[in-house]
């Protein structure tokens, strides 16, 4: 039998990454002789990936738009070196990854954070063995809302059936254009109200996470034969 597929956010719905990015932020802003931004205001910067992360700190800030490739790399280089210092799975996370790999699913994630940090992140945490597919902001030529990656993940793992989890209204709109049943994270990130975003189910702990992953496959439309 197909196997069925899980493909997972990472930012706001496997770990809870704010601090470490709002600590590498500050330090990127006081290194430029800047005030550091708040932490809920950094919160609300992330999901579209760094370079837009970076252009959103351009905006509310003196930084200088002309410079913005400096400080996309010294972000990166900063970030990259202390990435797991604040930050951790959400709880259930790895409870919900054992069973899920029991059930025989195949995992994946399809993040916006850049493929390099988002592999070592996974190795620090010690997530890295659950993951048969990564996409990450820079792994494939659009990243989401684009839903590149998910078709390029359900390809890579043999076609069955697959359900996105994530956190943002970029993850709904991914899974829309997938054609993906979106189940949504409410502890993340999001941006706006959830009243204004598509999806099939939300759960607010990890624990509850399974049984509305196998409702949701069960309500799917079985394929046709040939
Ligand atoms: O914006 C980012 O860098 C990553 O965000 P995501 O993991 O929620 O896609
Ligand atoms: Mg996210």
């Amino acid at each position: 039998m197909t196997r069925p597929i899980l493909i997972f956010d990472l930012d706001g719905t496997l770990i809870d990454s704010a601090p470490d990015i709002h600590a590498a932020c500050a330090r990127l802003l006081e290194g430029e002789g800047e005030q550091p931004l708040a932490f809920e205001v950094i919160r609300s910067f992330i999901g579209n990936g760094v370079p837009v992360l970076i252009d959103r700190i351009i905006a509310a800030t003196a930084l200088d738009p002309a410079r913005k490739d400096r400080y996309l790399a010294a972000f990166l280089e900063d970030y990259g070196a202390h990435a797991t210092d604040l930050t951790f799975p959400y709880p259930g996370v790895i409870e919900a990854l054992d069973a899920f790999r029991k059930d025989g699913f195949s995992l994946a994630v399809c993040t916006n954070k850049p493929e390099a940090p988002t592999l070592a992140i996974l190795s620090a945490l010690q997530l890295e063995g659950y993951f048969e597919g990564v996409v990450g902001g820079d792994t494939l030529a659009d990243r989401k809302p684009d839903p590149a990656g998910l078709i390029h993940l359900r390809q890579r793992l043999g076609h069955g059936p697959v359900v996105f989890v994530g956190d943002s209204e970029v993850d709904a709109e991914t899974a829309l254009r997938a054609g993906v049943p979106f189940a949504l994270f409410s502890q993340g990130y999001c941006k706006v109200p959830f009243s204004d975003l598509t999806f099939a189910g939300q759960f607010q702990h990890f624990a509850d996470l399974r049984p509305l992953v196998f409702k949701l496959l069960a309500e799917m439309p079985v394929p046709a034969r040939g």
